[in-house]
């Protein structure tokens, strides 16, 4: 376990909410302007000879806040299991902290000690690094993440860390610390996949993630009315049937992408279906509802692992939820042995299910690179994107997408991801929270700031990142993109950094994204790789087969036509209750209205055809035994002409009854 020194700032300091941007403010003069303009004095071609006699000063934009990604050896991150309990990291020869034994929270996976002052005191403080999620973000993304209703909450997190450290004061009022070097440290629960959905600020979560709730609309209720005119004596029922409900349906909207709309709107219902009236009159239909999505979102039933949807291509459109049945009303009845039915059913309840939304973005070329490399001034020079493009990292916190057209017919959809950190796959930075967008991509660009100090090591760390995060990734075809070459450390770097390359057998680009040099030749070499390596996108030939698109909705509507003698029975002997349970009967149960008096007689004819009663007999149900279906309980009775369940009562009444004191 590694140590890592901290300075603390006064307790005062400490106890106030401090903002998580240690990056200079947009009005602080320390913050460069983005215009080329501040690289007039550059030539645009660096010539040798030039940087030698009159060197530009290092104070150009875009060379001095690059951050230097170290990575530990591959081996050192992969060999240990990054599971919570007792797992020890080697990520430097520093001094390993001692943890208490007794307490398993404690013994994480990497600790770091850290130097407080505190008040003139200085300290060494133990922290476990482990709990710490390090990220750096803007202001604004701050601000939307503490407006979050459903964010979880940091401060529930931290107070529980709080707790743990109880007897530590440094902990007791706080629950972020800067360290000196600018990083803003979180604590959070250090467990694997809960550490960056609890560090990592609303807007970004939900850019690409949504967790919705659709239902389908519920039909109308068929009535019970008789046609009373004059000169029509007799004239018979009446009582038209319920409209059916709205569908849901998930229709791919081309201008959106991501899924933050579903920030302001969680709950997605489809209208319910009008009730049937009299003289015949059925129910209108219930308004449907459409959710709309990014293109390339994928669907699943909430907690469930298997994919319901992969939507693709503005225009799809999926029918998810069909709407419920409106129930029939007593006109449907009338038969040859019954002319005056006083029945009618009640509307068929919709489906309804939590969703879980997640968008992996349908770019053909993902631009990955560390933080501050130029990728969002690459995506700018080369498509008419306009991403935020400032001199710190972390400027972009959310993918951007861009389209370069070389002519008509070819054209490529490329996307600007946020910088890569080391440690990125396992949650550091915002990198990773993306990375998955890179899956759809046929072809990666990998920008290299070639002012950074090393940027063989900062290329060799976001490879490695790739690789940690998904081998196929890492296998993708690629272009090494050397930017920055209008800065004189970047021009001396290039021959050691191609050298390098080359005997990997990587053929590097360089370029200078500011002065539009060089980029065409590598949007030209991605674009080859695009050709030669054809991902989903181009294979996409006509519109999918529609019927595939609305197997959720086949499924439901299966399990609705399931026949009523399909049913099975569970007996609970230490209370002697029957189940029986059975899609179609229960459905019939639900549908039964049950405040006309032949609903009942319909009911047990229903039990008695369907062979429930025979069933429970042969299982060998007793007088008095209570037996269950659907919503409704009933109580055996044996008797000689005819024995079945009767003294039917609803199971639970849904209507609330004010409590009178
Ligand atoms: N001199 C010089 N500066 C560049 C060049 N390309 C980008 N920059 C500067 O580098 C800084 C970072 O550029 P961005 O495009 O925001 O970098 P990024 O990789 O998107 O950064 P993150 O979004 O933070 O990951 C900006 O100040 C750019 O003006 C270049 O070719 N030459
Ligand atoms: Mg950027």
């Amino acid at each position: 376990m590694a140590s890592i020194f901290l300075t603390c700032c006064s307790p005062r300091a400490l106890a106030r909410p401090r903002t998580r941007n240690p990056i200079p403010n947009r009005s602080s003069p320390d913050r460069h302007s983005r215009s080329p303009n501040r690289n007039r004095n550059s030539n645009l071609k660096p010539q040798k000879s030039k940087y030698k006699s009159a060197p530009q000063p290092l104070t150009l934009s875009g060379g001095e806040a690059t951050t230097y990604n170290r990575l530990p050896l591959k081996e050192d991150v992969e060999a240990p299991s990054l599971s919570f309990a007792a797992t020890e990291f080697k990520l430097s020869d520093s001094s390993v902290v001692e943890t208490d034994e007794d307490d398993e929270v404690y013994r994480l996976s990497r600790e770091k000690e850290v130097e407080v002052e505190e008040d003139g005191m200085d300290s060494q403080l133990r922290v476990d690094y482990g709990k710490f999620e390090v990220y750096e973000i803007n202001s604004d993304v701050e601000e939307d993440d503490c407006d979050d209703h459903n964010d979880y909450s940091r401060e529930e997190v931290s107070t529980k860390t709080v707790n743990k450290h109880s007897s530590n004061r440094f902990y007791e009022t706080e629950e972020e610390e800067e360290f000196t070097n600018g990083q803003t440290v979180y604590l959070s629960d250090f467990e694997e996949g809960v550490v960056k959905e609890k560090g990592v600020p609303a807007v970004m979560r939900c850019f690409d993630r949504a967790k919705i709730y659709v239902k389908a609309g519920d039909g109308g209720n068929g009535v019970v009315a008789f046609r009373r005119e004059k000169f029509v004596p007799l004239g018979g029922p009446s009582g038209g049937d319920g409209g059916r409900g709205g569908n849901v349906y998930v229709e791919v909207e081309g201008s959106m992408n991501s899924l933050l709309p579903f920030r302001n709107r969680v709950h997605y219902r489809a209208g319910r279906g009008s009730h049937g009236q009299g003289m015949m009159m059925n129910g209108a239909k219930g308004e449907d509802v459409v959710v709309k999505v990014a293109p390339g979102t994928v669907v699943r039933e909430a907690g469930k692992e298997e994919v319901l949807l992969e939507l693709l291509y503005p225009g799809q459109r999926a029918l998810l939820l069909p709407g419920g049945r409106g129930g029939r009303g007593n006109a449907a009845f009338k038969c040859g042995s019954n002319k005056v039915p006083r029945i009618a059913e009640n509307g068929e309840e919709g489906p309804e299910m939590w969703l879980e939304l997640e968008l992996k973005l349908v770019a053909d070329v993902g631009i990955v690179g560390a933080p501050n490399a130029g990728k969002s001034t690459l995506l700018s020079v080369i498509s008419a994107a306009q991403p935020t493009i400032a001199n710190y990292p972390f400027t972009t916190l959310l993918p951007n997408l861009g389209v370069v057209s070389f002519d008509y017919d070819s054209t490529m959809v490329v996307a600007d991801l946020p910088g890569l950190l080391e440690g990125a796959h396992r949650g550091f930075g915002l990198g990773q929270e993306f990375l998955r967008h890179t899956e759809r991509c046929s072809a990666l660009v990998h920008v290299v700031d070639g002012s950074s100090q090393q940027p063989e090591f900062e290329f060799d760390a976001v490879r490695l990142e790739l690789e940690l995060f998904s081998p196929e990734l890492a296998e993708k075809p690629f272009v090494v993109a050397y930017n920055k070459m209008d800065l004189p450390e970047a021009y001396e770097n290039w021959p050691s950094f191609k050298e390098r390359l080359q005997s990997c057998g990587i053929e590097p680009f360089c370029m200078s994204a500011v002065m539009r040099e060089g980029t065409h030749e590598v949007i030209c070499k991605a674009y080859e790789l695009l050709q030669k390596n054809k991902g989903p996108n181009q294979e996409f030939e006509g519109w999918p087969d529609p019927v595939n698109l609305n197997h959720v909705a086949d499924t439901v509507q299966k399990q609705r036509r399931s026949p009523i003698n399909d049913f099975e029975i569970f007996y609970d002997s230490g209370s002697n209750i029957w189940h029986v349970v059975g899609s179609g009967l229960q459905r019939f149960v639900q549908m039964t209205n049950w405040r006309y008096a032949d609903s009942e007689r319909r009911f047990q004819h229903v039990l008695e055809a369907c062979g429930v009663n025979k069933s429970l007999t042969k299982m060998g149900v007793k007088e008095g035994d209570t037996v269950i279906v659907g919503e409704m309980e009933m109580v055996w009775h044996d008797s000689p002409e005819s024995s079945g369940p009767s003294n039917m009562k609803k199971r639970y009444d849904p209507t609330k009854w004010p409590q009178l004191m």
